[in-house]
């Protein structure tokens, strides 16, 4: 199989309460939207209303870090006390398979992904504002005090990261982040196309 017909890897990272899952699940419910999921895998306890095997797979340590020595992850990162990480398997698989998958992820995870998928879209969601963000994570309502603070602090290291991704889209408005989105992996998409066709002529010349 060559590049051109494996799906396309996109890594949608951002600061956390900058609405990177509201903007995902508005983008998945479109009926013009291809793109796969990839359910991570975290220590972090499931919030109410969460499910295992949709929201997250939910583990303990030992098992995350089992997961870790027997090369199942993609990538993985300690965030704020928990880990995260990225079951290769799933990736890979659908990659060849042709289709589409969609990481929300970040951003020390999104770097690793980088240097073994060099050739994967890399957005960044960017808040409005410090003060915005701040009242997003805080109306969610999901987290403590000190854990909103921790978080906040994460965000700003991982706002100084946003330069290291091809594009950065402001969520301002879910509906305008998702269609800006939409418009990158179009264009990706035609540009990966226009690199096929130019090969596949300069093949049939020699
Ligand atoms: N454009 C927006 N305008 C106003 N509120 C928003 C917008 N996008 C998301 N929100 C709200 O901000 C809060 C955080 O959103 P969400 O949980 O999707 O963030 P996240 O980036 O996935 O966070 P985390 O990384 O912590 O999981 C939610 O209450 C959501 O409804
Ligand atoms: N490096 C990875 N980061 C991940 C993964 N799955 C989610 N995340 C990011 O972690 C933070 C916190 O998530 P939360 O659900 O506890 O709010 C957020 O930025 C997620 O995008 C992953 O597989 N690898």
């Amino acid at each position: 199989m060559n590049v051109k017909e494996r799906g396309l890897l996109i890594v949608l990272s951002g600061p956390s309460g900058v609405g990177k899952g509201t903007v995902r699940k508005a983008l998945f419910s479109q009926p013009d939207i291809q793109l796969q999921y990839s359910i991570s895998v975290t220590t972090r306890k499931p919030r109410e209303g969460e499910v295992d095997g949709v929201d997250y797979f939910f583990k303990t340590r030992e098992q995350f870090e089992q997961m870790i020595r027997q090369n199942e992850l993609l990538e993985w990162a300690e965030y704020v006390g928990n880990y995260y990480g990225t079951p290769i398997e799933y990736v890979e698989k659908t990659l060849q398979e042709g289709k589409d998958v969609f990481l929300e992820i970040e951003v020390q995870g999104a770097m690793q992904v980088r240097k073994v998928f060099p050739e994967a879209l890399f957005i960044f969601l960017a808040p409005p504002s410090l003060s915005e963000l701040r009242k997003r994570i805080e109306m969610r309502g999901t987290e403590s005090e000190e854990l909103i603070r921790d978080r906040l602090k994460a965000a700003k290291e991982e706002l100084e990261m946003m330069d290291a991704y091809d594009y950065v889209v402001e969520n301002d408005q879910v509906e305008l982040a998702c269609e800006r989105i939409k418009a990158i992996v179009t264009a990706e998409h035609c540009r990966r196309e226009r690199v096929a066709q130019r090969y596949k002529k300069m093949l049939e010349v020699e």
